[in-house]
């Protein structure tokens, strides 16, 4: 605070309570949860922490280039919006802000399947490319839809959800009986898949009856044939986590991966992202770009995610807050801060190219207390 004026907030974090100071609380509690003990979810921040860089001097760093190619788009930042369902609860214009504010810094937006606005619509207010992430419906004549819709609005790539064959024990949405309200729906899927989504009952979740019923948890490698029958899209998995899966992947030539235990809402004690990176980007072998999302909350951690080679980072919760907190604007501060401090951190670790930084960069060290903590109590 200066002068009793509410200051601007400086980093990605201090939006957090802004957020939840504007939600109700079972919103804020399913954007902000994770599954079981949250253990995941505190995994992926504090991955981050055991990682100090290692920094080169008098190299010239007057300039800083941080735009990239992804999927053979070019892109302003390595650095993109995760997918995440119905935006609209965190701000009235929803996915439109998001993809308004992704477009300011031309950066990639997933649009989840979830939605709660229409992909022409999104494609219409975005600037940044867009990527639509799928789950496995059982019903596979709405997905084949939703792909040529997406193609028809001029989507980039498809991103298939593989880590999510049910939802996870999600212990604070089933304590907030976490339902939709009225206003929002998922607008590109017919009414024959959005059964229970409104529907409150007491100590469940509605997006797990939801997910029960609908998605298809018979899901298996031998299926990837079918959707890229589908599509001359690019298609890209969401969920690996290691090297098994990732050769795997890779030599049935998919386009990339995403290392993500979906912000640690899936597999309560699943490998945090920053460890399992490592080990997926070994097994691929060049074949395929790797991306990560998960507790990316720092410039610098966007600066270790590539060091250790990822070649795109996807920030999630933090984009939601931005949103709750303050609409486009705050959405764009959200990512615009992440860009600004990973190119302070790229010139202030002697590497002005995002060709520069490689795992020599990094060396283990102790955890710090910065990356050890997550926001709001698991209870209440
Ligand atoms: C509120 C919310 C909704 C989400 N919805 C989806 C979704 O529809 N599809 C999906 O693949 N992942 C979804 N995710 C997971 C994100 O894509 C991403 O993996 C995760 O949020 C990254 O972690 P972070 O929030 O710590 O950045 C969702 C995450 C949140 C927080
Ligand atoms: C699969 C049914 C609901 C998923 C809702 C969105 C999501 O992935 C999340 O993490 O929440």
């Amino acid at each position: 605070m200066t002068g009793g004026t509410p200051a601007r907030p400086l980093t990605v974090d201090e939006y957090a309570p802004l957020a939840q100071a504007q939600l109700p609380a079972a919103t804020w509690h399913y954007v902000e949860g994770g599954a079981g003990t949250e253990s995941t979810v505190a995994a992926n921040r504090a991955a981050f922490g055991r990682f100090r860089i290692r920094p080169r001097v008098l190299v010239d760093v007057a300039q800083c280039e941080l735009s990239a190619t992804v999927l053979g788009d070019p892109v302003g930042v390595p650095l993109g919006v995760a997918p995440m369902a119905y935006h609209e609860l965190a701000c009235e214009e929803g996915e439109l802000a998001t993809v308004r504010a992704a477009g300011s810094l031309s950066a990639p937006t997933v649009v989840s399947i979830f939605a709660s606005r229409t992909f022409e619509d999104i494609a219409a207010a975005a600037a940044g490319p867009l990527w639509l992430q799928l789950y496995w419906l059982h019903r596979r004549d709405v997905l084949q839809k939703v792909v040529r819709r997406a193609e028809a609005a001029g989507f980039r790539a498809l991103v298939l959800t593989v880590d999510t064959p049910r939802l996870g024990r999600r212990l604070r949405e089933a304590r907030h009986g976490f339902h939709l309200p009225p206003h929002i729906a998922a607008r590109n899927l017919d009414g024959e898949v959005t059964g229970f989504l409104h529907d409150r009952r007491d100590g469940s979740s509605a997006l797990s009856r939801h997910a029960d019923a609908f998605i298809d948890p018979s899901l298996s490698w031998s299926d990837l044939d079918w959707l890229r029958s589908q599509t001359r899209l690019p298609l890209v998995l969401k969920g690996v986590l290691t090297a098994e899966d990732a050769a795997h992947a890779a030599e049935l030539g998919v386009d990339g991966l995403v290392v993500s235990n979906h912000g640690g809402r899936q597999l309560d004690g699943a490998t945090a992202t920053l460890d399992a990176l490592p080990e997926v980007v070994r097994a691929v072998g060049g074949r395929c770009p790797v991306f990560l999302d998960g507790g990316v909350r720092h410039g610098t951690d966007v600066l270790k995610a590539l060091a250790l080679g990822a070649q795109a980072v996807f920030v999630g919760r933090p984009v939601l807050w931005g949103l709750a907190a303050d609409g486009e604007a705050g959405a764009r501060q959200v990512l615009s801060t992440l860009r600004d401090e990973l190119e302070d951190a790229m010139a202030l670790s002697g590497c002005p190219s995002l060709k520069d930084l490689d795992p020599t960069l990094l060396a283990r060290g102790p955890a710090t207390a910065a990356h050890d903590g997550f926001h709001g109590p698991a209870e209440g």
